[in-house]
């Protein structure tokens, strides 16, 4: 551990996490943002403990670290377990309105007679946070960093927002939204390093941080907590408006194309701030083995993939072949996990990106690496795909010329057709089915069906 942060892994928050370990056990798996569903959790190790506002008063306020044990995944070699951030308020009681937040009432321990809930319902803590970032505040192994040319404003009224979240956010005064990373690792983080480049080469498309948290803790890299952005005020989410398009038979080609454009201007600048690669043959036998190694955990984990295997497979070594007869392609960084849900339309018509982390369930350095442009395109069509299922009968033709659209968006703002390499798209939208197959077993079985049907489009047509 660094010398950092020694002092912030004391005792006593060895003797709290002590104390709240069987409340934890039965509280964490139930939160939508826990990433080891369907595992139990067999106990905690602590990663730092942090004391924001003083034990034993009326409000105590915890930051903390842990570490949550659990047996490993099928196919998944045994770990350390998932590191979590936790924000944990402490009171004697809790008013009502906090009882969505309860975690449970502590027996014993440090806060022995205490009721412990998650801090972020609570707009006091989610105020205490904001202070910090405003003063750049050093407390523990905590480093609250902000963008010195961008002021916080005083008096912002915090709300958390409650849906479908990896991690979760606090929205401050419709002028700030806070994200607090629930499962973290240390490291570059892309939601921060992503956006903070965009901003450093002037692109618009994507809200530049305000402010952001670190941790040293117990890795030779700092871990990064959370990111505060500029919150677009009045913004609809790309999944949202294509629900509702579709619920009144209304084309969507236009925002489907104007959605394209937005890509690929962020992926220009993207390629502009950081580095390219060109892939050759080798690189892209570790790229196709990749998939098929994710292709083949997928299936031990969702049996109903087993009779699609043969038939996707089919897909990654269509560009195996490619590659081994020549090929190359240019890699570089991008969005990582785009869905409809990650794109915000402002009020003035202009589409924005967000949520630059990746699919949370890989390690950060496969996250970070640079990829075909190909990837991000491939969730865009599949997003297409999700919002018509959930139309049911005629969402087909909708999700075609939607993704039709979106191409030529795509091309028209100085990409490259991604239609023009149908063997690299089907790869990566069969990876990206893929995925979605274990997501939605994991988090949302109701939804499975989803990508299962595009599983099957895939297992068994070459056509994009
Ligand atoms: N800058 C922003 N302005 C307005 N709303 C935002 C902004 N960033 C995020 N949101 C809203 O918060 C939700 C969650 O943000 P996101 O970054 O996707 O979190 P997660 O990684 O937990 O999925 C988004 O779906 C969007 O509705
Ligand atoms: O938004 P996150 O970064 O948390 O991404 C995860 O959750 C998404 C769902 O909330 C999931 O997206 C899948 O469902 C969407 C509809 O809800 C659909 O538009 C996407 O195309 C589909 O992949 C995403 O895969 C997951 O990483």
């Amino acid at each position: 551990m660094s010398e950092a942060l020694a002092h912030s892994v004391t005792t006593s928050g060895t003797g709290l996490l002590a104390s709240l370990d069987p409340l934890l056990r039965e509280w964490l798996p139930r939160q939508r943002w826990f990433a080891g569903k369907g595992r139990p959790v067999t106990g905690f190790s602590l990663v730092a403990a942090t004391e924001l506002l003083p034990a034993g008063g009326k409000l105590g306020l915890h930051h903390l670290l842990v570490r949550a044990q659990q047996p490993p995944a099928v196919g998944a070699p045994a770990g350390p377990g998932d590191c979590y951030q936790l924000l944990i308020g402490e009171r004697e009681a809790l008013p009502p309105r906090l009882a969505p937040a309860l975690i449970g009432h502590v027996p014993e321990g440090p806060l022995a007679g205490h009721t412990v809930y998650d801090a972020l319902y609570d707009p006091r803590p989610a105020e205490v946070l904001l202070e910090a970032l405003r003063a750049r505040a050093r407390i523990g192994g905590l480093r609250f960093e902000r963008d010195p040319r961008q002021e916080i404003r005083e008096g912002l009224v915090p709300r958390l927002i409650t849906g479908e979240q990896s991690n979760s956010s606090v929205v401050y005064g419709d002028r700030l939204i806070w994200k607090l990373l629930r499962r973290v690792v240390p490291g570059t983080n892309p939601d921060l390093e992503l956006p903070l480049a965009l901003a450093r080469a002037g692109c618009a498309r994507v809200p530049a941080p305000t402010a952001w948290l670190t941790a040293e803790a117990d890795a030779p890299e700092p871990y990064v907590l959370g990111v505060l952005q500029p919150f677009v005020q009045g913004a609809a989410d790309g999944w949202e408006l294509a629900l509702r398009e579709l619920a009144k038979g209304e084309d969507f080609t236009a925002e489907a194309r104007a959605l394209g454009r937005a890509t690929a201007e962020v992926h220009t600048a993207l390629a502009r701030a950081l580095p390219t690669v060109t892939l050759g043959h080798a690189q892209m036998r570790l790229l196709t083995d990749g998939m098929t190694e994710r292709l083949e955990a997928a299936a031990q984990a969702v049996p109903a993939l087993h009779p699609f295997v043969p038939g996707l497979y089919s897909a990654f070594e269509a560009l195996a072949d490619l590659a081994a007869e020549g090929t190359t392609w240019t890699a570089q960084r991008s969005h990582g996990d785009l869905h409809l849900g990650q794109c915000l339309r402002a009020p003035s018509g202009e589409w924005m990106l967000i949520d630059f982390e990746g699919e949370p369930s890989k390690p950060l350095a496969e996250r970070r690496m640079p990829q075909p442009v190909a990837r991000d395109v491939a969730g865009m069509l599949r997003s297409f795909d999700y919002a018509a299922h959930s139309a049911g009968t005629g969402g087909g033709r909708w999700a075609s010329a939607c993704r039709a659209a979106y191409c030529s968006g795509y091309a028209e703002a100085g990409g490259r057709d991604p239609r023009t390499d149908p063997v690299l798209l089907r790869a990566y939208e069969t990876d990206k089915a893929v995925y979605e197959v274990v997501y939605e077993a994991r988090h949302r079985p109701d939804w499975l069906p989803v990508p299962l049907a595009a599983v099957r489009r895939l297992a068994t047509t070459d056509l994009i």
